[in-house]
């Protein structure tokens, strides 16, 4: 079969002995685009195998623009170019290409340029492949080694591992429930690996951890100049993510001018890029909260409909106390991962120890777990874990006694814990912990860290 080829050039003469040197070579041409969106227009109707792309066109959009477009789609391209400048260069080398005509063309080196760019193309695609073969649980045993790395034996784990065997295949979105540290992101992974958009991405997006003015670029992109300081255009991460699936975490703190913005993601699957037109995408939408996203729509600070177009297919992420028969099993997990990873031969737990980790309700949940088995591992001398360092004054059923003198950190602690619960574990925001704390989130989020909340 010929390999079809669509040429984007605005210059009428150019282009023609480009095609006339195709033609001669037996290829199939499709007809000229002069502009970007000419381009497009081809495309939709029937891809090209590779496209020869000048980087000045017609309109507004430019032949980088177009090739930001062909990259997602996995369509290979070759820039035509007159020698641009250093920049420029730069710019399009970044969206790499397989390779650069420069002008005036001849024929030698355009049949020899696309012999290199089919070598390199077809290379690509059986790497590519290869890796979602690879990937690919569609093995039985592939999909239980995927679904191993959910630690637990309990039935709310059996539960949410139903769920994700239901839902990891479809496209559609699901909403992750569940206090801070219970594996959300973890079980997002999962999903995304067990569906048939493994090959590509899994863009994670912590809506907590960006400054709000900075979010709408970061997730939808901006253009060149379309506002001060965008000295450069911006590729958002819901483009990024084009073929494979986006990871929102802590949704419930996305601005509610940008939940408008997201619906129509959701919606359309269209997104608008700052200063841009709008387009569609291609991806997968998982998110996931800790907060009472309910109490949070009672509250105007999330939109319903947006609500209850992410929470068709809920996950609730159980706490650790809800699982204790979990916490044991969970801890002989992280000991082999930790003791690997720091070349310790520390081989398991003392009776003591052991009745401790059951004891204490884990407001830190599974995170908190593994950070504790990690220091108790730095810490240990021997082969065994004979101390954990658990906060006394959450051991269950201790006593008042017991409480006497806490250490400057057990009372931080303490103090942080409250103050997050009683904001519903909202940390950024109005209302937030942050606010209650009078201290900047991002020092609370990091003091939450070290203390292992
Ligand atoms: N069932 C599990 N088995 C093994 N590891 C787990 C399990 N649950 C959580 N973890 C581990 O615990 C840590 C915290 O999990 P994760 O980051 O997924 O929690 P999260 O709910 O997304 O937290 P946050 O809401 O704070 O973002 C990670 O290192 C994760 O690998």
């Amino acid at each position: 079969m010929q390999d079809t080829l669509l040429i984007v050039e605005d210059q009428f003469i150019e282009a023609n002995n480009l095609k006339i040197i195709l033609l001669k070579a037996d290829y199939r041409v499709l007809p000229i685009a002069r502009s970007v969106d000419d381009a497009l227009e081809i495309i939709e109707k029937q891809v090209p195998d590779l496209v020869l792309l000048d980087i000045f066109l017609k309109g507004e959009r430019t032949g980088i623009d177009l090739a930001h477009i062909l990259k997602a789609r996995g369509i290979a391209f070759v820039y035509l170019s007159a020698n641009s400048d250093k920049s420029v260069f730069t710019a399009a080398k970044m969206t790499g290409p397989y390779g650069f005509l420069i002008k005036p063309f001849r024929e030698r080196d355009v049949l020899a340029m696309l012999d290199i760019a089919w070598y390199h193309h077809t290379q690509k695609a059986m790497v590519r492949e290869n890796e979602a073969k690879q990937k690919s649980p569609a093995s039985t045993a592939g999909r239980d080694r995927e679904l191993k790395k959910i630690v637990g034996d309990s039935e709310p784990v059996h539960e949410v591992l139903r769920n994700v065997e239901t839902v990891a295949d479809t496209n559609v979105p699901v909403l992750l429930l569940g206090e801070s540290g219970t594996g959300k992101e973890l079980v997002a992974r999962l999903i995304h690996d067990l569906s048939p958009r493994r090959a590509a991405k899994l863009v994670v997006v912590d809506c907590a951890a960006m400054p709000p003015h900075l979010i709408e670029s970061e997730l939808f992109g901006h253009e060149k100049g379309s506002f001060t300081g965008a000295v450069e255009k911006r590729i958002g991460k819901f483009e990024q993510a084009s073929g494979g699936t986006v990871f929102l975490d802590e949704i419930g703190e996305l601005p509610l001018d940008l939940q408008v913005k997201f619906l129509r993601v959701l919606q359309e699957m269209e997104i608008e890029p700052i200063g841009g037109k709008r387009k569609k995408v291609d991806i997968r939408i998982l998110a996931a909260t800790n907060r009472n996203l309910e109490e949070e729509m009672g509250s105007g600070r999330f939109r319903m409909d947006l609500y209850y177009r992410l929470n068709i297919f809920p996950i609730h992420l159980p706490a650790l106390r809800e699982r204790p028969t979990d916490i044991l099993p969970l801890a002989a997990h992280f000991l082999e991962m930790q003791t690997a990873r720091f070349s310790k031969h520390v081989t398991g737990f003392s009776e003591e120890v052991k009745q401790k980790l059951l004891s204490y309700h884990w407001p830190g949940n599974v995170r908190e777990l593994e950070n504790l088995i990690t220091r108790a591992i730095l810490l240990c001398q021997g082969e065994q874990i004979n101390e954990v360092q658990i906060p006394k004054m959450h051991l269950m059923g201790a006593h008042d006694n017991e409480l006497k003198v806490k250490t400057m950190t057990e009372s931080e602690r303490e103090h942080i814990l409250n103050a997050l619960r009683q904001c519903n574990w909202k940390i950024y925001g109005p209302g937030g912990a942050a606010e209650l704390l009078a201290i900047n989130a991002s020092t609370l989020k990091s003091r939450m860290k070290k203390l292992g909340i």
